[in-house]
């Protein structure tokens, strides 16, 4: 068979687009640079506007792309490419410093943000607590952290961007949002099927993911 007709019966590879939101300075670029990268930056600068990361995943067989857009918590980084962000975003990152209570404090205006860009609420959100290698210095304690992701229907993560013993809860924090929303097939394929004018893809779209994450 030739190689353009089989790529053309051969469903794109999907890329689900993730955002990561939060102050200036939580550790944004940072973990997104562990889970795309596999390591810590030795030193990072404020983001202006965005950077993409990318990692290719497989779940269940399927290869996706996970595009990390790394935004800039400063405002003047920011303003121009506030619409950009939330353009067909298939999931959410809200990240807050542990050590600074601020930071946390700030995930409303964060969430005010997101909602006011008309973010659906099918959109998978998830609340990450960075920085917690800095033992000493924590501000935010995990109860008061939890209760305000139970009460935006987010799960939590703590954890740290700098030691490496918790690279695997940070990879968990994007694999988590990449299984619910391969789980989210059907709505997805629709998305892809949209942007690439290619009939066929609706067929598969009736599976249901058994997931592991
Ligand atoms: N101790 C510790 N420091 C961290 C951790 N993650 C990031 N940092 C440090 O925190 C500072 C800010 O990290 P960035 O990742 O650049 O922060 P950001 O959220 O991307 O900031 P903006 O781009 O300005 O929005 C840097 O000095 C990092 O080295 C962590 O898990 N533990
Ligand atoms: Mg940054």
């Amino acid at each position: 068979m030739d190689a353009s007709f089989a790529s053309t019966l051969l469903p794109p590879t999907r890329i689900f687009k993730i955002i990561v939101i939060g102050d200036s300075n939580v550790g944004k670029t940072c973990l997104t640079f562990r889970f795309t990268g596999g390591s810590f930056p030795d030193k990072t600068e404020a983001t202006i506007g965005v950077d993409f990361r990318e990692k290719a995943v497989e779940i269940e067989g399927e290869t996706i792309k996970v595009q990390v857009w790394d935004t800039a918590g400063q405002e003047r980084f920011r303003k121009s490419m506030v619409e950009h962000y939330y353009r067909n975003v298939h999931a959410v990152v809200f990240v807050y410093d542990v050590t600074k209570m601020a930071s946390f404090r700030n995930l409303q205006t964060w969430i005010e943000e997101c909602n006011g860009h008309r973010v659906s609420a099918s959109v998978p959100r998830v609340l990450v607590g960075n920085k917690c290698d800095l033992m000493d210095h924590i501000q935010v304690p995990s109860n008061m952290a939890l209760k305000f992701a139970d009460a935006h229907n987010m799960l939590l993560f703590e954890t740290s961007a700098k030691d490496p013993r918790e690279s695997q809860n940070v990879d968990s924090i994007f694999m988590s949002l990449a299984c619910r929303l391969k789980a989210q097939k059907s709505l997805l394929y629709r998305d892809v099927e949209r942007e690439d004018g290619r009939v066929r893809l609706t067929q598969a779209t009736e599976t249901k993911s058994n997931c592991p994450c």
